[in-house]
């Protein structure tokens, strides 16, 4: 019965996406309905092998991360966070960076961003072969000295540091600020403070700022206070939006990003991950749910979500857990 399900909806999933996603008049008439102008096109930064990954309590072998990334590549998922440069200490879980860098397949056409705290993780980035970094700071001075261990402003000094090896080496940089809505050790966080964070980013040459809702305790009333702060210092197409699904509010913060003008979203397959200094945190919104609302309301991804369902399956599959993302739940794809 089981199995009859999954085929039914699978190619249920596949008819509709036929019938719905490519009808490009249905397609603007889906995003007029939503209210607002929204983007034709989403950029989706799928972060589940390095968000997704890096809370693991045991080890994930480095040929299940391989595979994982290699599946995501296969689902035209333009971009894919890989992996991590920080200390093994802090984050046992991304030990493996280098080995990870060197065993993916790399698609022409994907980018494959890596996390780098500082100089160390950027030049070791570089040597593994990474072409595109990310640096992340926060807009709370306590998650900040958790996370990296240097408040806010120290962060930024490094950043500098990082920034200016990256524009000699010709590799772009992305700026994350963690934190955007709430801080699980200040609490509330001022969209001013965030605002600022992001702009100081943005000024030293990072060339899209992710904004993290790192606890996901965002609503849509907190997003748009927090959005139209950092929209009065940073431009909106520079802006992306990284939601974790804590309180179940992810998808319609989204909504509301994109309804502001953001088209660049960052998700995990199947849900997985959480910071490993934001306690209780859950993982980011699961990829499939927020491309199968994106199609839903006509805007473009170029990501075949059954290609994606599969990497989402055999993540789950390997790690013996459910899949978090609701579209998955509801056609089987566990
Ligand atoms: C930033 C540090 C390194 C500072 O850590 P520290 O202890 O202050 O650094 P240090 O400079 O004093 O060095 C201490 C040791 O770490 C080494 N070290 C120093 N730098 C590196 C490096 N890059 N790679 C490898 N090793 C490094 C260094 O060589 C030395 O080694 P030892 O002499 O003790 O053997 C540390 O705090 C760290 O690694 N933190 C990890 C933070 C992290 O990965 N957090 C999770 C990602 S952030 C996130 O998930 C949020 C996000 C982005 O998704 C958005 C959102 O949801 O909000």
């Amino acid at each position: 019965m089981a199995a009859v399900m999954r085929l039914v909806n699978r190619s249920t999933l596949s008819s509709s996406m036929g019938q719905h996603y490519l009808a490009l008049s249905s397609a603007a008439k889906a995003r007029a309905r939503a209210g607002q102008a929204l983007p034709e096109k989403v950029k989706i930064v799928e972060v589940g092998p390095r968000d997704g990954l890096q809370n693991e309590k045991t080890i994930v072998p480095t040929e299940t991360k391989i595979n994982l990334i290699d599946m995501l590549s296969m689902s035209g998922l333009p971009v894919i966070e890989a992996t991590s440069f920080v200390s093994p200490k802090w984050v046992p879980q991304m030990a493996d960076q280098v080995e990870v860098m060197k065993g993916i397949c790399r698609k022409p056409g994907v980018s494959y961003p890596v996390l780098t705290p500082n100089l160390k993780g950027f030049q070791a980035a570089v040597k593994a072969g990474a072409s595109e970094v990310a640096i992340f700071g926060a807009a709370s001075e306590l998650f900040s000295k958790k996370n990296i261990n240097c408040s806010v402003d120290e962060s930024l000094q490094r950043f500098e540091e990082v920034m200016k090896a990256a524009k000699e080496a010709g590799v772009p940089v992305r700026g994350y600020v963690s934190c955007v809505l709430g801080c699980p050790y200040e609490g509330k966080v001022a969209p001013e403070k965030v605002a600022h964070v992001a702009k100081r980013l943005y000024s030293m040459g990072c060339y899209e700022i992710s904004l993290g809702d790192t606890i996901g305790v965002g609503t849509p009333g907190s997003m748009t206070e927090m959005l139209e702060a950092v929209c009065r210092e940073v431009p909106v197409d520079a802006l992306a939006v990284h939601c974790h699904d804590t309180y179940g509010q992810a998808l319609a913060n989204i909504l509301v990003a994109l309804q502001k003008g953001i088209s660049v979203v960052d998700s995990s397959v199947a849900g997985l991950g959480g910071c490993p200094y934001a306690q209780g945190a859950s993982g980011n919104v699961a990829t499939e749910d927020v491309v199968y609302m994106l199609h839903g309301l006509g805007i473009q991804t170029g990501v075949d979500l059954p290609k994606l369902m599969d990497a989402g399956a055999f993540i789950c599959r390997t790690l013996n857990r459910k899949s978090n993302s609701k579209v998955a739940q509801a056609t089987c794809k566990l």
